[in-house]
């Protein structure tokens, strides 16, 4: 089976730990060359594929540490050129023969590099820095920092502070900065990335969404076999939804998409996803109803991972009951050719990359903040095999993917929409008269954030409905009655993210509406926490 890096020039990044591997990984998507993030643990005999070119990593270790996590030293005659990022040139140094030290006081934030050929002799060796000028300003973030190179390296780089900034092999494509070209703070550190892996690798730039579509059919067809059957999650939000247009194009009608109405879903929701999905893409879409068993299953829950894990694991429920269901039809001829009948044995998920370095990163999941219901509520004896075309993907590229196949613009922005819905966005125990309370609310908030063409500027907008009851006075009487939140963010990856600031006469449309039309509210407050210490949702 053709893997994604046996198609595309690949670069490896060995992560080390560092909270900006994934930034790096992106940074060479951007410059349209496929890179893959591993465990630094690694071991070579273990890559199944040929890199074009090797990155390390940063990380929180030291390298001098007993503990600490170092390469496979077989990388250093494998032939290819390798860039050390901050612990990864101090990780180059350390078993290149150099040696590296505590610095006398930690550096952290801008510095100036000046570039130059230091001590070098062969005149093609900086060519990581070619076009960049003479300095430029970066972004630091270490407490060690190399005392000796090791034999055979040259300083290209250096700063008031850091004498070994940046150093190049004499003879050999071997890089190491101390300096971390992956984050925006360092302006021209896209193109440093962009002259190591397309200079000095020659990688060529052709991982585009139109390679990526053809090649992935191909693979979807080479998985499924002529007959085999696929059933889908398809929520209507952007991943499962692209998901399934791919899946549609490979398999036509044998693949078939469910949705589940699982009572916490926004207004109108299933309606509007079944008619987007069936008339607008010609996917193959069920939605079935089943809110009473999700709502009876969360009935008294107020804990938020008691019912994140409900909501995963009806889902899960749901599905399998869907393919009996499926499976149990005759057989039927289907447009494509050939007849399709017996077992389905594939679902597909929308997973994409982010969920999977969270699993693969050389720190190992993260302390458990929340359960998402995809990952964490999947049933452990499931017997549906799992197929995820994005999983390689960032959402930009996944939206770009979209695109290409034609799904429409507003679906392809939409922002994103949990898998437990409104139930984590109840902050007390979920019923159908809270639900109905937040879905108006919610709704009116979307609304008036559309007409004021605010939505795309915004990554994600909701509302949260308090379980918490406060005063009021309406028509010269008391009202006593619940309280609305309102949460809006602009973020890059959803790993951080800002609160959105809104025009104040926005707010005060979006209250004055939301107090007078949905029966239940007199109270409307704008969260303004960022993330961290806040999390996007609020359960
Ligand atoms: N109501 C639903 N019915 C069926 N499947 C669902 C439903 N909600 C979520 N899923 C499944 O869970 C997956 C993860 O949900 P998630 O919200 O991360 O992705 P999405 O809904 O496809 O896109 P987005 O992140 O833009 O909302 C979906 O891709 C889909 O497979
Ligand atoms: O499909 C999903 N299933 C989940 O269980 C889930 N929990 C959070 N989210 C979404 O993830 C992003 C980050 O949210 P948090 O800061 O709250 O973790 C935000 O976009 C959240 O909406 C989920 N998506
Ligand atoms: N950001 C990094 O990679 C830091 C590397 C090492 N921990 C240091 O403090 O120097
Ligand atoms: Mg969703």
């Amino acid at each position: 089976m053709a893997e994604i890096h046996d198609q595309f020039d690949t670069i490896l990044i060995l992560d080390f730990g560092s909270q900006y591997s994934h930034l790096i990984t992106r940074r060479c998507r951007e410059h349209n060359v496929y890179a893959e993030l591993m465990p630094c643990t690694t071991q070579l005999k273990d890559v199944k594929f040929k890199p074009k070119g090797i990155i390390l990593s940063g990380s929180p270790y030291s390298v001098y540490d007993k503990d600490s996590p170092h390469a496979d030293p077989g990388i250093y005659d494998l032939g290819v050129p390798i860039l050390g990022i901050c612990y990864g040139l101090q990780e180059m140094a350390w078993q290149l023969k150099g040696t590296v030290e505590e610095c006398d006081h930690r550096e952290y934030g801008f510095a100036q590099v000046k570039i130059g050929k230091i001590g070098g002799e062969n005149a093609s060796v900086d060519a990581l820095f070619e076009g960049l000028g003479d300095e430029m300003p970066v972004w630091m973030s270490h407490g060690d920092q190399l005392s000796s190179p090791p034999p055979d390296f040259h300083v290209i780089g250096y700063t008031g502070t850091a004498p070994y900034a940046a150093l190049a092999h004499n003879s050999k494509p071997f890089y190491g900065i101390q300096f971390h070209p992956e984050v925006t703070h360092s302006p021209r550190g896209k193109e440093v990335i962009g002259r190591f892996i397309l200079n000095i690798c020659g990688c060529r730039a052709h991982w585009t969404m139109e390679e990526f579509i053809g090649k992935e059919i191909a693979r979807i067809r080479e998985i499924c076999g002529p007959t085999g059957r696929v059933i889908g999650a398809v929520s209507g939000g952007v991943d499962s939804t692209v998901a399934a247009k791919l899946m549609h194009e490979a398999i036509g009608d044998r693949f078939h998409a469910i949705m589940v109405d699982n009572g916490v879903l926004r207004l109108n929701e299933a309606k509007q996803v079944n008619e987007m999905l069936n008339q607008n893409l010609g996917v193959n879409l069920t939605v079935v109803d089943a809110s009473d068993l999700f709502l009876s299953r969360l009935d008294g829950v107020e804990d938020p991972e008691q019912k994140r894990k409900i909501i995963g694991n009806t889902f899960i429920n749901v599905f399998e009951a869907e393919a009996a269901k499926i499976e149990a039809e005759p057989a039927r001829e289907v447009e494509q050719g050939g007849v399709e009948k017996g077992r389905v044995e594939w679902l597909l998920q929308g997973t994409l990359y982010p969920d999977v370095i969270e699993s693969i990163s050389f720190k190992g999941p993260s302390a458990t903040i929340k359960t998402h219901h995809n990952v964490g509520g999947l049933l452990k004896d499931m017997k549906l095999k799992l197929i995820e075309p994005l999983r390689e993907l960032f959402k930009d590229e996944v939206r770009a993917l979209g695109r290409l196949l034609s799904i429409p613009a507003p679906l392809v922005q939409r922002h994103p929409f949990p898998g437990p819905g409104l139930a984590i966005r109840i902050l007390g125990p979920v019923t159908r008269e809270q639900v109905k309370i937040l879905q108006q609310a919610d709704n009116i908030y979307i609304e008036e954030i559309r007409k004021a063409e605010l939505y795309d500027q915004i990554a994600q907008a909701f509302a949260v409905l308090l379980p918490v009851k406060a005063v009021g006075v309406m028509g010269d009487s008391r009202t006593y009655e619940q309280v609305i939140a309102l949460r809006a963010v602009q973020t890059e990856d959803f790993m951080t993210a800002d609160w959105y600031v809104f025009p104040p006469e926005i707010l005060r449309r979006i209250s004055s509406r939301i107090t007078n039309e949905v029966a239940g509210i007199n109270r409307v407050t704008y969260d303004i926490s960022s993330k961290p210490p806040a999390t996007v949702e609020w359960l």
